[in-house]
């Protein structure tokens, strides 16, 4: 039977604003909550952003991540992962900042620069809160920059503190600029690799992108890489059956998606990780332990 399957939970993000669902997590008591819960659901990994409590809006400061982080770890005993993606429309050096502060085991990176297509949502929701809201939905201009350059920078930045990585695969273009930092000695396995599927501007959600992207990984990494996927908004599920069924880890969380099923929001990151639990039970499996993740990862603990 393959091992146990690490789930990470992505619990608020920086694509989802709060007028798309109340169950998205904005102040810092509220993400501690919802990554509380999602650990004792079975969440070895938490995904964390932080935002600004009054208006929702993105916040990469690394004090906005003080009142989040120890509180979780007073409370359960769960890897943190924490963003240097931050939103699409910061620097490099300002999305660095707070992994780079608070030296986490594990933080997310982007490889490579994209179109990020947000504006696919808006039309779902046509009477939103904030100003903030309206404008950065409605952008049809964003690009999320992360060149070689940027990721260079980032990997000096920290791994230097024994911070290890998710890399964020949004295409293939992706893994082979992965492949390239590894030829370059500047990473070496066990690389996780988080491969990203059905967010506009990268590649799609249909089995056969997941397959395509798994054949292309396996064949540039081989058992050098962890294998894990997200699937964004209604492909969440699907896609976590999918890699469940051939062995790989499962990304689920609000960040993602803001459903549970089709028309039904969820009403926590917790909800999706039971749901996740049961696809992965269904199949024979069972989650991975914050231990058993650290062990496979080879995160500094
Ligand atoms: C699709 C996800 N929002 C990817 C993400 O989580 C990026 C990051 O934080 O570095
Ligand atoms: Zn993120």
């Amino acid at each position: 039977m393959s091992d146990p399957v690490i789930i990470t939970a992505a619990i608020t993000g920086a694509i989802h604003t709060p007028t798309m669902s109340e169950a998205l997590p904005v102040t810092p008591e509220q993400i501690v909550d919802a990554a509380v819960d999602a650990a004792e659901a079975g969440a070895a990994i938490v995904h964390l952003h932080a935002r600004n409590p009054e208006t929702g809006a993105p916040d990469q400061s690394p004090e906005a991540f003080a009142p989040i982080l120890g509180a979780i770890k007073a409370r359960a005993d769960v890897v943190i992962n924490i963003t240097t993606g931050g939103a699409p429309t910061m620097t490099v050096q300002e999305r660095v900042r707070p992994a780079e502060h608070w030296q986490p085991e594990l933080a997310s990176l982007n490889m490579g620069s994209m179109n990020f297509g947000l504006f696919g949502m808006l039309s779902r929701f046509p009477n939103l809160n904030h100003q903030w809201e309206a404008d950065y939905l409605g952008n049809h201009d964003i690009i999320f920059r992360n060149t070689f350059q940027d990721i260079g920078f980032v990997l000096d930045t920290l791994q230097s503190a024994g911070t290890r990585f998710e890399f964020e695969c949004y295409d293939t273009a992706h893994l082979y600029n992965l492949a390239h930092f590894r030829d370059a000695g500047k990473v070496s396995g066990p690389l996780l690799i988080q491969t990203v599927f059905g967010l506009l501007g990268g590649i799609g959600p249909h089995p056969d992108d997941v397959a395509h992207m798994k054949r292309t990984a396996d064949r540039l990494f081989g058992d050098e890489y962890v294998w894990s996927v997200l699937g964004a908004g209604r492909h969440q599920m699907p896609i976590a059956a999918i890699s469940a069924a051939q062995g790989g880890n499962v990304r689920v969380g609000l960040e993602d998606s803001i459903w549970l099923e089709k028309g039904v929001l969820a009403p926590s990151s917790a909800a999706q990780v039971t749901k996740a639990r049961e696809i992965i039970e269904g199949l024979g499996r069972r989650a991975a332990t914050p231990a058993e993740a650290r062990a496979k990862l080879a995160l500094k603990g």
